[in-house]
């Protein structure tokens, strides 16, 4: 079973912003959240990666690299796998194929019994990954549901994403991705900022990313996320 279908709750640690002043990594290890991804779409370097993963890699809780481009990738036993992003709206095809083939090209160190993908569908056109991918965020639940489909059941993907990175997204359009999906496991992330805005979105996500929260409010605040995806799936299920 993928280390994923287990996850109610994710920390998004982008390595190009600080943690809140006191907090460490083991501080949002410790949060209760059930694994760590490392990425950001700006000012990303191999260098920040690194820090970022070899510190939180330390602590006991799985850690993915989320590499936004094929330069951010680093390589170290100190973490526990990839998650590398295709971009199902995509405007360029760099970000469905292309960086790929580019990374594949320049990495002769590339492990693929722990390379997985996410299907990102990006729906906030004000977003860095929205204008970084071009991505057509025009698109009502039927298109969302239907992306999300494509995902699954033409490409094989086993995570599909619903990204509204920086604002709390439409419940019916990612209603609409879950009714659709079969076995993919659907990841929600954008805006989570209390246990309630964590609740809402777990009840139709199976997994909730949370990001900006960490670094803006800190651990406290993202213990409450915890708690709402943990609620939420109590109730579900
Ligand atoms: C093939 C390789 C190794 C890389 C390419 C992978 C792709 C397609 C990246 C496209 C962009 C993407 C989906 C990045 C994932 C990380 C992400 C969505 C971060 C959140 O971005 P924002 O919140 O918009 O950005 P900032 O927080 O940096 O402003
Ligand atoms: O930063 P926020 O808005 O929490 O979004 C989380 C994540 O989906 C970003 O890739
Ligand atoms: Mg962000």
């Amino acid at each position: 079973m993928s280390d994923w279908a287990d996850w109610d709750h994710i920390v998004k640690i982008d390595p190009d912003k600080t943690l809140v002043d006191g907090e460490t990594f083991e501080d949002v290890a410790a949060t209760g959240t059930d694994a760590i991804e490392v990425g950001g779409t700006t000012g990303m370097t191999e260098e920040k990666m690194k820090r970022v993963v070899d510190a939180c890699g330390k602590h006991d809780i799985p850690v993915y690299i989320e590499p936004s481009n094929p330069a951010s990738v680093v390589h170290s036993d100190r973490h526990d796998g990839y998650l590398i992003p295709v971009v199902m709206n995509a405007g360029d095809v760099a970000w469905i194929t292309g960086a790929h083939k580019e990374w594949i090209r320049i990495d002769d160190e590339i492990d693929w019994s722990r390379t997985f993908t996410e299907a990102y569908i990006v729906m906030n056109p004000e977003a860095s990954v929205a204008s970084y991918t071009q991505a057509n965020c025009d698109l009502d639940a039927a298109d969302v549901a239907a992306y999300a489909e494509a995902a699954e059941h033409l490409l094989g993907q086993e995570i599909v994403y619903v990204e509204y990175s920086g604002m709390l997204g439409d419940t019916d359009i990612v209603a609409a991705a879950a009714d659709t999906l079969d076995d993919a496991t659907l990841f929600y992330g954008g805006g989570i900022h209390d246990y309630e805005s964590a609740r809402t979105m777990a009840q139709h996500a199976d997994t909730i990313v949370v990001g900006d929260l960490v670094h803006d409010e800190g651990v406290d605040a993202v213990r409450e996320t915890v708690q709402g995806a943990k609620d939420a799936t109590a109730t579900v299920q």
